[in-house]
């Protein structure tokens, strides 16, 4: 199966493990019908009344084959489960690895509850495929070989009889636990993720759906994906019950068919009636190191789902992976050129951005101003490479992006994106978020500056910044990015939820430190952009009018409405 061909390499990794496990679990097998056998033996001989050295004999063996058999058990739970541990390790990391520079488009496509699942559960799920279902086979198929030939010395029927058995444990049982799995394929997976799309959607919008009274009935709806996922369980556990049932009822056939054999076989005088309870228990102890083939089709099955969703996941994007590629000066301040670029979000019928040619020159400040939706932000992500344009090509330094490391391009930036993510922790846990070192007092100085000095660096700050006021959050985003030494300012509406006052001296403190660095700010306020090199306003996609702002109030057009309109509304009086 092709998705399952990352397990396979991941086997092939720690070949080392799954050998010894194989052998351990072949030694402990062989031990197994080993033991059995000499105990049947043993219990048969004492009607004879042999010799106490036999007897002696017989039970060392036995205590003996008990030994091996537990300490074989254990060498290979230990190397299979030491190889599982690190398979999956390796999986998370390449899965991890896959998913991280196409996040944007998997979360277009994706509800993060499931998601959350695919990462968490779908990963965990592939344990299986090594536990349960790509070694097991090769201990049965060996234990069994052996334990055929140890029972055809005595004899050839019995021998038969076990093979019959074998193949009937080994193809019939799990076809037919195959057909009803069929029938419950992936529903247990489905209904998991379900459930974590639930929970994730009334975690996250708890407070609106409270406010609009629909708390209840999302609470029914997430008890009702609970109780699908326990019947679903339930279904799926029921399955397995009467797979491992069949193996048994299979194992006690055959078990019944040596005694009627074996009978036979000393009332013909071919067999001697001693050798009768060690083949019958042989019989017994062998299949039931088989149990495992009863439900292979299952944790089959279901790892090759988990592994289909996972491939489907890092597969599922409209952003290619990064290829290594050259590096961004960091020198220097950046020059950034857009040449027809055209982006158009999987699935959306207009283009974001619709053929956009503009230059940012090295240390120039720029402002790009426009109603909502016109595409500011999405300039932002193709800059950063979390997109790719549909056509056309941005340039840094006079190099395509396309041949650009994105790494290089993140570390050559100073993002602060609309909404910018706080992670638990403290405020300098949260300052120090690039990995750089800085001294307390530098975290202090640079709070001060963005107008937050009562907070200190301790204060705790929940998930998503729960405990901060907006205000604050985009106050704390700036402090983050100006602890950062890159040349390319991108600020997507960074003091949006700020006073005029604290806006303003916040700025100031961003334009002091960015003098000769490339700086974007969008931004929907048209107050203090008299300073800015450079207005681009957009409408729709497009670009519409560029200039300074005395160049744009003089031709009198889309931005000088803008403007007027904004001094209307503020009480000022409209420009002449
Ligand atoms: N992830 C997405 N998937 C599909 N369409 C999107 C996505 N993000 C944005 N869009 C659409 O692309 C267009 C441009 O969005 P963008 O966020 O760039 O606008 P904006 O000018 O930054 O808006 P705002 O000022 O409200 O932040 C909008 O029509 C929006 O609906």
């Amino acid at each position: 199966m092709n998705e399952l061909a990352m397990m396979s390499k991941a086997m092939i990794q720690e070949r080392k493990d799954i050998l010894l496990s194989i052998l351990g679990g072949f030694v402990a097998g062989i031990a197994g019908v080993g033991l059995f056998s000499a105990s049947g033996y043993m219990i048969a001989q004492t009607v004879f009344a042999p010799p106490l050295y036999t007897l002696i004999v017989l039970t060392s063996m036995v205590k003996l084959l008990g030994f091996v058999r537990a300490a074989s058990r254990y060498g290979e739970r230990l190397y299979s489960h030491r190889a599982t541990f690190s398979m999956l390790s390796r999986l998370r990391t390449s899965f991890f690895a896959k998913l991280i520079p196409i996040t944007p488009g998997i979360l277009n496509k994706n509800r993060s509850g499931d998601l959350l699942a695919r990462i968490v559960g779908d990963v965990e799920s592939l344990q299986n495929y090594f536990l349960r279902v790509a070694y097991p086979p090769i201990i049965v198929v060996m234990v069994f070989l052996s334990t055929v030939l140890f029972t055809s010395v005595y004899s050839l029927w019995v021998a038969c009889l076990l093979v019959l058995g074998m193949l009937i444990t080994a193809f019939v049982v799990p076809g037919i636990v195959l057909l009803g799995q069929r029938k419950i394929h992936g529903r247990v997976r489905q209904q998991r993720a379900l459930l974590s799309t639930e929970v994730t959607e009334v975690l996250y919008g708890f407070r609106d759906l409270k406010v609009y009274g629909q708390l209840e009935q999302r609470e029914q709806q997430l008890q009702q994906a609970s109780a699908a996922l326990a019947l679903e369980q339930q279904r799926a556990a029921g399955h397995l019950l009467l797979g491992q049932s069949m193996h048994i009822f299979v194992t006690y056939l055959v078990t019944w068919g040596v005694l009627v054999v074996g009978a036979w076989l000393i009332m013909d005088g071919s067999l001697a009636g001693v050798y009768l309870a060690m083949l019958i228990l042989a019989t017994q102890t062998v299949f039931e190191e088989a149990t495992a083939m009863a439900v292979l089709p299952v944790y089959k099955q279901d790892s090759e789902h988990a592994a289909r969703r996972l491939t489907e996941t890092v597969q599922s994007s409209d952003v290619q992976p990064a290829q290594p590629g050259g590096q961004c000066a960091t020198e220097q301040a950046v020059s950034v050129q857009l040449s027809h670029v055209t982006f158009q979000y999987e699935g959306e019928w207009r283009a974001a951005l619709n053929d956009i040619s503009i230059t940012f020159p090295p240390g120039s400040k720029t402002a790009i101003v426009g109603p909502s939706g016109s595409g500011k932000s999405t300039i932002v992500d193709l800059l950063l490479k979390l997109r790719e344009p549909t056509s056309g090509d941005i340039q840094l330094n006079d190099v395509s992006l396309s041949k650009l490391d994105e790494e290089s391009i993140w570390q050559t930036s100073n993002v602060v994106l609309q909404q910018g993510h706080f992670f638990k922790g403290t405020v300098r846990d949260n300052l120090l978020l690039n990995g750089e070192e800085h001294a307390d007092e530098q975290l202090a100085a640079v709070l001060n500056k963005v107008q937050l000095p009562n907070m200190s660096l301790g204060d705790t700050v929940y998930e998503k910044g729960e405990n901060l006021s907006d205000g604050e959050k985009q106050r704390l985003a700036l402090a983050r990015v100006m602890l950062r030494s890159g040349r390319m300012w991108l600020l997507d509406e960074p003091t949006s939820s700020l006073d005029y006052v604290t806006e303003q001296h916040v700025l100031q403190q961003v334009f002091a430190q960015s003098a000769d660095d490339t700086l974007l700010l969008i931004c929907h306020r048209l107050t203090g952009l008299e300073k800015m090199d450079q207005i681009v306003v957009m409408d729709r996609g497009m670009i519409v009018e560029t200039g300074s702002f005395k160049e744009l109030m003089e031709q009198q057009g889309y931005f000088y409405e803008m403007k007027n309109i904004e001094l209307q509304m503020i009480g000022d009086q409209p420009s002449a």
